[in-house]
């Protein structure tokens, strides 16, 4: 077969570039502007697209070449598979590729489903490819592994490719049904043997149609850039339109498409070459695009405005009934007749315009919407409300009230207004008002994606007085925005920025912050006062963009608990703490190791700090990596009060360290918390040095499960004796200290002037001697303690008895008080009852985990409600039964 008649033949243009319609794919391929695409390399998968991509030339080429010989473009709408079809074949005409195959016969379905009635595999192939002659055509069937079919358009008309809803024919000149002769070649009835080349976007139905799936992506960042290069000879402005588009539409899905593509670089090209603005929202850009489509027709306004509320019947026809395209005699009852000249601006036409087989599409879903939405603020003859409007194309119409939301606004309906009269004001009130009264609504609520819609309509309309009349402050902003869209991520900022300030920007549960991501997050996150990425990934790129972020902005609390950070990223993140605002750092869980300690000190240590809290707690940053940060606390510029360092893997080693930087003059330390380390009795009496000098300011020590025992008690006892000790919190809960050192510790306590507030002694195995102590302690008159947690001890009745008479005691100060799992039955009831009713003080009681049942119930609900001092009694875990848990449901100051 002459090649050449193929190349004139098969492509010879068709139709013209329109400004939807994108420019021609054979004119794209005879100018050179073919740019190569991208595939996932294992088709379809979920996975990030960046991983495995190669060429979808190659991916084509390399099915045909194997055994399946039947390859499935799959693409959305204008993202490039016609053009990738048609360029196979132009290279397969050159000589270039698939030089295996004597035959191509490229067919759209578009154009052959116009051909009515019946037809067979002979005439379908002259009819198209009228090179061919019908002695050359013998040829062509006796070797079909020679050929290759190339079907284009396989969505567009809802054809039936099932074998078993057909009588499937093997005979080429057998006249049979379009969707029979399809039907009857792809599943190898006809023609056995050839080869298939097959393109659709996603919503064809094609499972029943087995072949190799292969993914046209579209234009990916780097196809977009070699694209707008190839559009602008002139490499500026190339640059700067590429920048823009990237900027305010690049997070959408379909900024992909290279049909999309054309269009921006033409609407940009030429409001670039006016001198004029670019658009900066997508309602922006397709007021752009409707004006300059309008103008060139050179209509009144009246005529204007008639043809758009005409389209807008035809879109919604198209909407409400999923139509893909209409006939001439819908269109002329859209009232479209009258246009019918100038809808090929619109419009794709397939068929002559003349025939009544012709059939008219949008071009894009996009513009659908958007001709929807005009023609909505358009209309003064309907009255139909926004709600039922958006209610019945629910589901269809993704953009619609993004749309309707940008054009409510003044600024951006006004250039329509010049060439389409005024819209109706009635209509446009609706709409406002409707999006104020939802948005009410939609704030208040939890749902973080109807809050996000907000957002994205807030965006639209580029109002920021709207901004501050929607997020009032009953607005529950708070809530956790993770796992954000980047459009999600730019519509939050656009309004965050709007506000001025946020008080809480929640991320909790990102799974994977990208660098894009934080970009656009950037300036919001540097305006709220605390950033909470909690259990969140961040990628390394995104770190960049945090710490810039926080040493630029206002934020004083940021909690990226468990996000798993590491030594590098940490790193980097450390650079912009060093000159920022943040009081308050949680990093637990964040795999931080000794190394981190020096990045840590440097911001500890610059003199801008103003870093007061900071939790390290659950990482590996052993003794070497506390001595390193013992060197901040030296320094006059560490600001740091409270300091956490729980199951750090911490032993006595670091402990000398640590006691001489609390007095060194320059630590500023209140609270240290060294729970689950391994610091043992030596740690302790290190630290007790500390304790009893005068320059140390620790208030809160808590020593929580350390292999401690009775030898560090004296030490503990000396300290708090000691004249200069200001430690008001002790926590020596999950050590074994036995009966003779905590007595030792109640003597100090009982020590007039002893500051202690609070005490921690759970599962210390204290004995009811240890009890006694701790009531005689209560009632002495010289004790401050106002929380005592000595729960996990089996002392019994008896044990806690001692303390219901402390409690009962004018002297006892007690507000709180643990006895948690003591072994308590309903015996000791009355004397517990007795004491909460005589104390002036006690505000909470902690019974979990004992053995009261339905007995006491009665009598604790009681003195419950009978005590007005009394907030919380905590009785989970006991023997109550369903029915007394019923009686206790009606007292709300009693868990159960
Ligand atoms: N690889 C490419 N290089 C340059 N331009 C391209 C490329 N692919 C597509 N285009 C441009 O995008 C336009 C739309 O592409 P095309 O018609 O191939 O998309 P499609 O996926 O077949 O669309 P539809 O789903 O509507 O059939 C083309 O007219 C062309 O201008």
């Amino acid at each position: 077969m002459d090649k050449n008649t193929v190349l004139t033949h098969i492509l010879k243009p068709n139709g013209m570039s329109t400004l939807l319609g994108g420019e021609l794919p054979v004119s794209v391929i005879n100018n050179n502007k073919y740019i190569s695409q991208l595939t996932p390399e294992a088709p379809l998968t979920d996975g990030n697209v960046d991983d495995n991509l190669s060429s979808l030339d190659h991916a084509i080429l390399a099915t045909l070449s194997g055994e399946i010989r039947t390859v499935i473009l799959m693409g959305a709408e204008g993202s490039g598979k016609t053009t990738a079809l048609e360029k196979l074949v132009v290279d397969w005409a050159r000589g270039e590729h698939l030089q295996n195959f004597s035959y191509v016969f490229y067919f759209r379905l578009r154009e052959i489903i116009s051909l009515e009635g019946m037809l067979s595999l002979e005439t379908l192939m002259q009819h198209h490819h009228s090179h061919i002659s019908s002695e050359s055509m013998p040829r062509v069937l006796q070797k079909p592994e020679d050929v290759l079919f190339v079907f284009d358009d396989l969505d567009q008309y809802k054809l039936n490719l099932d074998p078993s809803v057909h009588t499937l024919c093997s005979d080429p000149s057998q006249a049979v049904s379009v969707s029979c002769l399809i039907a009857s070649l792809l599943h190898g009835s006809l023609l056995k043997g050839a080869a298939f080349m097959m393109a659709t976007r996603p919503t064809g139905c094609l499972t029943c149609l087995s072949g190799t799936r292969v993914e046209v992506l579209g234009f990916l960042k780097p196809q977009r850039e070699a694209y707008f290069n190839g559009f602008f000879t002139d490499p500026v402005a190339a640059n700067k339109a590429l920048m823009h588009m990237e900027k305010t539409l690049g997070f959408y899905d379909f900024c992909t498409s290279p049909r999309f593509c054309w269009t921006v670089c033409s609407i940009y090209k030429t409001l670039m070459n006016a001198g004029a603005k670019l658009p900066e929202t997508l309602s922006q850009l397709f007021v752009d695009i409707l004006v300059h489509l309008i103008q060139p027709l050179s209509l009144d306004k009246a005529c204007n405005r008639e043809l758009v509320l005409a389209l807008g019947r035809m879109a919604s026809h198209c909407s409400l009934g999923q139509h893909l395209s209409c006939t001439k005699e819908e269109l002329d009852s859209f009232g479209l007749q009258r246009f019918i000249a100038s809808v090929g601006v619109f419009l794709q036409v397939d068929g002559d315009l003349e025939s009544d087989t012709c059939v008219f599409s949008f071009t894009s879903q996009l513009m659908q919407e958007f001709i929807l939405a005009v023609s909505f603020f358009l209309d003064k003859s309907t009255s139909e409300g926004v709600e039922k409007m958006l209610e019945e194309h629910k589901g269809h119409a993704k953009f619609l009230d993004l749309f309707l939301s940008g054009l409510s606004e003044p600024i951006q309906y006004r250039p329509l207004e010049t060439l389409l009269g005024e819209l109706n004001p009635d209509q446009v009130m609706n709409f406002k008002s409707w999006f104020k009264s939802s948005s009410e609504e939609t704030l208040k609520g939890f749902f973080k994606d109807r809050h996000h819609r907000c957002f994205h309509l807030l965006h639209q309309a580029q109002n920021k007085s709207l901004v501050k009349e929607i997020i009032t402050p009953s607005a529950r902003i708070g809530i956790s925005y993770g796992d954000l869209s980047l459009q999600d991520c730019v519509a939050l900022n656009y309004v965050i920025t709007c506000l001025g300030e946020m008080k809480l920007l929640n991320l909790y549960r990102t799974r994977n912050l990208t660098e894009e991501q934080a970009e656009v997050l950037a300036p919001a996150m540097s305006l709220s006062h605390k950033i909470l990425l909690t259990d969140s990934s961040l990628s390394a790129g995104a770190v960049p963009h945090l710490a810039s972020a926080l040493s630029s902005g206002l934020t004083e609390k940021l909690d990226i608990t468990h996000t798993r950070l590491g030594e590098e990223k940490f790193k980097i993140l450390c650079a912009g703490l060093r000159d920022c605002k943040l009081h308050n750092l949680n990093l637990q869980v964040c795999r931080l190791t000794e190394a981190s300690c020096e990045d840590l000190v440097l911001v500890l240590t610059s003199a801008a700090s103003q870093l007061c809290l900071c939790d390290i707690s659950f990482n590996e940053i052993e003794d070497k990596g506390l001595m390193k940060l013992c060197k901040a606390l030296h320094s006059p510029h560490c600001r740091l009060q409270q300091l956490y360092l729980q199951s750090c893997e911490l032993t006595a080693a670091s402990m000398e360290a640590l006691s001489a930087a609390l007095c060194s003059g320059n630590s500023e330390l209140r609270e240290l918390g060294l729970a689950r380390n391994t610091i043992g009795d030596s740690g302790v009496e290190a630290l007790c040095k500390a304790l009893q000098h005068r320059l140390c300011k620790l208030q809160s020590l808590k020593l929580f499960d350390n292999e401690l025992t009775g030898v560090c008690c004296p030490h503990l006892m000396e300290s708090l004796m000691s004249e200069h000790c200001v430690l008001s919190e002790l926590d020596l809960s999950v050590n074994d200290l036995g009966q003779e050192g905590v007595l030792l510790l109640c003597q100090a306590l009982s020590q007039p002037g002893c500051p202690m507030e609070k005490l921690w002694l759970q599962r210390c195995e204290l004995t009811q001697t240890v009890f006694k102590e701790l009531g005689s302690l209560l009632r002495s008159g010289n004790s401050q303690l106002k929380s005592l947690f000595v729960g996990v001890n089996q002392v019994g009745n008896q044990g806690v008895k001692h303390l219901c008479d402390a409690v009962a005691h004018p002297n006892c100060l007690l507000e709180e008080l643990d006895v948690e799992m003591t072994a308590l039955t309903d015996s000791c009831v009355e004397d517990l009852c007795a004491a909460v009713r005589a104390s002036k003080t006690l505000k909470n009681l902690e019974l979990r985990n004992n053995s009261l049942t339905d007995a006491s119930v009665p009598a604790l609900i009681r003195v419950m409600e009978d005590s007005p001092n009394m907030q919380e009694m905590n009785l989970q875990y006991n023997d109550i039964s369903e029915e007394a848990i019923n009686m206790l449901s009606e007292c709300d100051k009693i868990r159960y």
